[in-house]
C-alpha cells in the first residue's frame, strides 16, 4: 500500500441530510452509497490496498487507522469487487467519508434536465438469448448443472456525454429504499459504476451478519389485484422456489463456517421493487471470529447461485462458454470495509456503466430446468429497464 498524510475524522453517525449527501456526488470524486442502513459519501483516495484479499485490506486499514488520532471514525475501503473472484477487484481507502440516515426515509425530487437520446445496441441479439438458455438448458439435461444465471447486455451510444449525476438521481427518486451505487472504477477515461440494487450479499455490524438472497422473479402489474396475482404466483412457482432454495443453501453452507447461532427461515417472503417481484430470504447470524471483517464474508460467499450457479464452478465455465461479452463488475459486488470489519457489500445489478457517451447496462435470469426461454428474455427485459427508465429510454 502506498501512504500520505491521515485523513480528517469525520464522526460515525454524522446528522448529515441524505439528499445533500447524494447532491453532493459527481463522478470522478469518490464513491456514494445509500441503503436502508444509511448512506455514506466518500472523496478522493488516501491510498488503495495492495490487494483485495480480505487480510491485505484490513491490514492496511489498520496501518491507516494506527496514524489517526484516538477516537478517530475507523478507516474503510469502499469500491467493487468483479464477477470473477480472480479478475482485479477496486479498493480505495478514501481521503474523507460522510455519513447520513438512509434515504429512503425522504423524498427524492424528480431530477431536471433532458433524458438521454441515441442508439441501442443488444449484446447478443434477443433471439440470441433465447439461444444461449436452451443451451444451458441441454447442458443441465447432460452434465449435472442444477442451475445457472445468464445475462444478456445493452449498450447505449448517446449523442452526447450522458450525464451519471442525472441518472444517480433519477434512480434515487425511483426506488430511494433500493440499495443504490455509483462508484467510480479505475481506467484512462472516467467510468462509473452504477445502479440500484434489490440484493444484499452480506452485511456485518458488530458481531451481527445479514446475507439476503435474492432469487426467483415476477413482473409486477400496475393494475393492483393483477399485480397481487402475480406475487402470490411467485411464492407458489415450484420453479422458483427451487431456482431460490438452491441460493439459500449455499449461502447457509458457506456462512456456516463463519457465523455462530446462523438463522435461516424456512421459506422465503416476497419483496417488491418498481417494476418486479422477488423471492427473499434473510439470514442472520454472528461472526464466529472478530477478525472475520465483512470483505472476508462478502468474499466467502461471491459469487452465490444469485448470480452464478450450481455447482459453482460448473456455472461459471457455463457462464464464460455460453455469455458473448465479459461481465466486468456486473454481478459483482459493491461496498465498503472497515478497520473494526463493519461494512456492507451488495449485489451490482440493475446496474449501468458510464463512460463518455457510452452506457452499457445488463440483466440476467436464474435458469433451471424447468425454465423457458422466452419467460427468461421477458425477465431479463423487465430487470433492464430499471436503467433504461433512469436512461429515459424506451427499448427493449
Ligand atoms: C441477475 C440478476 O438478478 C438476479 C437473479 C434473479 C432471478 O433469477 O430471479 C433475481 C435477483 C438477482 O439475484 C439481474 O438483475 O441481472
Amino acid at each position: 500500500m502506498t501512504s500520505t498524510s491521515p485523513a480528517p475524522h469525520t464522526p460515525r453517525a454524522a446528522a448529515t441530510d441524505p439528499v445533500r449527501l447524494l447532491r453532493s456526488w459527481a463522478p470522478g470524486r469518490g464513491s456514494w452509497l445509500s441503503g436502508p442502513r444509511g448512506s455514506l459519501l466518500t472523496r478522493g483516495t488516501l491510498t488503495r490496498p495492495s490487494s483485495a484479499d480480505p487480510d491485505a485490506v484490513v491490514r492496511c486499514l489498520r496501518e491507516v487507522d494506527a496514524g489517526r488520532p484516538a477516537g478517530a471514525e475507523p478507516a474503510l475501503a469502499v469500491g467493487a469487487l468483479p464477477f470473477d473472484p480472480d479478475a482485479p477487484a477496486h479498493l480505495v481507502v478514501p481521503e474523507r467519508v460522510e455519513r447520513a440516515a438512509p434515504l429512503g426515509t425522504v423524498l427524492v425530487a424528480e431530477p431536471t434536465g433532458a433524458p438521454v437520446s441515441g442508439v441501442l445496441r443488444s449484446v447478443p441479439a434477443p433471439e440470441r438469448y433465447e439461444a444461449m438458455v436452451a443451451e444451458a438448458l441441454a447442458r443441465m439435461a447432460s452434465d449435472g448443472l442444477a442451475k445457472v444465471v445468464l445475462a444478456r447486455g445493452l449498450e447505449v451510444v448517446a449523442d452526447a456525454p450522458v450525464d451519471a449525476v442525472r441518472m444517480v438521481r433519477e434512480l434515487a427518486h425511483r426506488d430511494p429504499r433500493s440499495h443504490l451505487f455509483a462508484v467510480d472504477l479505475p481506467g484512462d477515461t472516467p467510468r462509473t459504476l452504477l445502479g440500484a440494487s434489490p440484493e444484499l450479499l452480506v452485511s456485518r455490524e458488530g458481531a451481527d451478519v445479514v446475507a439476503n438472497p435474492i432469487a426467483g422473479s415476477a413482473a409486477r402489474s400496475p393494475e393492483p389485484a393483477e399485480d397481487r396475482r402475480r406475487a402470490e404466483a411467485l411464492l407458489a412457482s415450484v420453479k422458483d422456489q427451487h431456482e431460490h432454495a438452491l441460493v439459500v443453501a449455499d449461502v447457509a453452507e458457506r456462512l456456516a463456517p463463519l457465523v455462530d447461532g446462523l438463522e435461516v427461515p424456512d421459506a422465503p417472503s416476497l419483496v417488491a421493487t418498481p417494476t418486479l417481484w422477488h423471492l427473499s430470504t434473510e439470514l442472520r447470524g454472528r461472526v464466529a471470529d472478530p477478525d472475520v471483517s465483512a470483505l472476508h464474508l462478502a468474499r466467502a460467499l461471491h459469487p452465490t447461485p444469485a448470480v452464478c450457479g450450481v455447482p459453482r464452478a460448473a456455472a461459471h465455465t457455463a457462464i464464460t462458454e455460453i455469455e458473448p461479452f465479459d461481465r466486468g463488475f456486473y454481478t459483482g459486488t459493491v461496498g465498503w470495509t472497515d478497520a473494526q470489519g463493519d461494512g456492507e457489500w451488495v449485489m451490482a445489478l440493475r446496474c449501468g456503466e458510464v463512460e463518455g457517451d457510452r452506457v452499457r447496462l445488463w440483466a440476467g435470469a436464474g435458469i433451471v430446468p424447468a425454465s423457458r426461454p422466452a419467460d427468461e428474455l421477458a425477465e431479463t427485459a423487465v430487470k433492464l429497464r430499471t436503467l433504461l427508465d433512469a436512461l429515459g429510454l424506451d427499448e427493449a
